[in-house]
């Protein structure tokens, strides 16, 4: 094959090029793409557009997660690669990975595995020439540039914590403490710019709140006359399709001037639901149903793409905003980590440490009577004990600090009738309490900190052959478990780099 000189090539076999502003329509749907100041290229609609209309089917390539970690993550791949479902990273071809990114997203769009694609749905009307956006999620790595300024932004103007790029590989100590020293106190620290990753608990339905909505087939049928709907839905009591299964879902949609009646899934009724022959009703049909109600308004705009949908926010495990306050907070008490870690390293033991702070805000120092802080660290070297990890010895170290408080003489309850702690055993309870740990806990203390029911841990090092906490398991993820503790990993660079080295141990150490 010949190789066309650049500037033939770029010449387009002698015609004019097609310039990236010029209108070429681009796929069946008729979008178009077109540069939009301080984005880069977007999709565009070149005609009206109905909502709920699929606009783009995009066939995606898939990498495993070691190929992206090892090569497409240091590429601009980066920009445009997001999880699938099952672990691997995609890349959408077509229009797919030209979606740009909006706070009121018009298009949402639903990963396909049987296919290997993306189909992109419109969430409303499109005018004519109006740019197709997506929603990539809340922590987006650049400068969006329609996002409204909201009360977080505007408090938080630039709190000089910086973007991970910018941080990251710049050699100076304590790089944090420049913003954290300046600045107001109450300031909220947007959550892409706090010193932690926080992991996701509830798994599937909270990855869903930020990408593609998981759904499942289910029977509809048109309604020609609105008045049968109270009949209708009377019916479907009686034949049994008012299932709690569906109870995440309105059993109406008016779409233009088409009332439209969920019937059943397609799992409960394989075969097509039989309809009382009194209303004429035509056939019923198939179309995708979202499997869950929206936990954010943004998943309730996505969902009701497919099918109208409640909206049952989960309150308990919503990110919490956090002031600049608190991050140094945070910052001190990741620093005394650290110290107690490298402490322990130079007495003969792993540098591995647990602390817990006195509780940030009055109202938690209060209800835990936490007026000191507590730190420990892994003794199992000095005392020959293998279970004496950091973790444990801190559960305890809280539980006999609590005891020595309460109970001077704690052989003797019949001393203190008052003290119901100590019997039932409360004292190694870290209810509300905050743990910042050197290294991810192994499955044994995760355990051991899920039974303390403390409140919320951060780590410094991913245990990736023996972490409990989002490595090789989750317990705190676990169905069943009665009770449920928030991850943060910190992020390395946003400590002082002093000390971290020697932190370092062997892999398949047990934290
Ligand atoms: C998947 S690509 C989207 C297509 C991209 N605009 C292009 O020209 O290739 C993601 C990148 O687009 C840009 N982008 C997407 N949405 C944006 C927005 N709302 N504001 C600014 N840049 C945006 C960012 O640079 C981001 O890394």
């Amino acid at each position: 094959m010949d190789i066309i000189p650049a500037e033939q090539g770029d010449s387009f076999l002698g015609e004019t090029p097609p310039s990236r502003n010029s209108r070429n329509i681009l796929n069946s749907t008729q979008c178009y793409i077109q540069d939009v100041e301080g984005k880069g290229r977007g999709v565009f609609a070149s005609h009206e557009i109905p909502a709920y209309t699929d606009i783009e089917t995009s066939p995606v390539l898939l990498f495993t997660s070691v190929e992206y970690e090892d090569h497409g993550r240091h590429t601009l791949l980066d920009h445009y690669t997001f999880k699938w479902r099952d672990g691997r990273m995609a890349l959408a071809l077509g229009l797919g990975s030209l979606f740009n990114h909006s706070q009121a997203p018009n298009v949402s769009y639903r990963l396909e595995p049987g296919t290997e694609s993306i189909r992109y749905t419109t969430t409303r009307r499109i005018a004519p020439d109006e740019e197709l956006c997506i929603f990539y999620g809340h922590s987006l790595w650049f400068q969006a540039v329609d996002i409204p300024n909201t009360v977080l932004a505007e408090e938080a103007p630039d709190d000089e914590w910086g973007g991970l790029s910018r941080l990251q590989g710049e050699d100076e100590d304590d790089i944090y403490d420049v913003s954290l020293t300046d600045g107001d106190p109450d300031d909220l620290i947007l959550e892409h710019n706090l010193p932690f990753t926080r992991l996701k608990l509830i798994d599937d339905e909270a990855e869903d709140e930020l990408s593609a909505v998981q759904t499942e087939p289910a029977w509809v049928v048109d309604i020609p006359d609105p008045k049968y709907i109270a009949s209708l839905l009377k019916w479907l009591k009686q034949v049994g399709y008012d299932t709690p299964a569906l109870t995440h879902l309105k059993r109406i949609r008016k779409t233009g001037s088409t009332t439209t009646l969920l019937l059943s899934t397609v799992s409960s009724t394989p075969l097509v639901p039989q309809l009382p022959a009194e209303y004429s009703l035509p056939a019923p049909y198939t179309l995708q149903i979202p499997q869950s109600a929206a936990l954010t308004q943004i998943a309730l705009q996505h969902k009701t793409t497919f099918w109208p949908t409640i909206y049952a926010p989960r309150k308990k495990f919503e990110p919490q905003p956090w002031s600049r306050a608190k991050v140094r907070w945070a910052r001190d008490a990741m620093r005394t980590v650290i110290e107690e870690a490298n402490a322990s390293k130079t007495g003969g033991d792993l540098p591995i440490a647990a602390h817990v702070p006195v509780p940030f805000d009055e109202e938690t120092r209060e209800a835990t009577q936490m007026t000191h802080s507590i730190t420990a660290h892994d003794t199992r070297v000095s005392t020959a004990h293998p279970l004496h990890h950091a973790v444990l010895n801190l559960v305890r170290l809280v539980a006999s600090q609590r005891a020595a408080a309460s109970t001077p003489d704690v052989t003797n309850t019949a001393a203190n009738p008052d003290d119901t702690d100590g019997r039932n055993g409360a004292h190694y309870l870290l209810t509300d309490l905050t743990l910042f740990l050197s290294h991810e806990p192994c499955i044994m203390c995760s355990m051991a900190l899920l039974h303390s029911r403390v409140k919320e841990i951060f780590y410094l090092s991913p245990m990736k052959k023996t972490g409990g906490c989002g490595s090789i398991a989750c317990l705190p993820k676990l169905p069943g478990v009665n009770h449920r503790f928030t991850i943060g990993q910190w992020k390395p660079f946003a400590t002082q780099k002093r000390g971290l080295d020697s932190m370092v141990i062997e892999e398949d150490i047990d934290a």
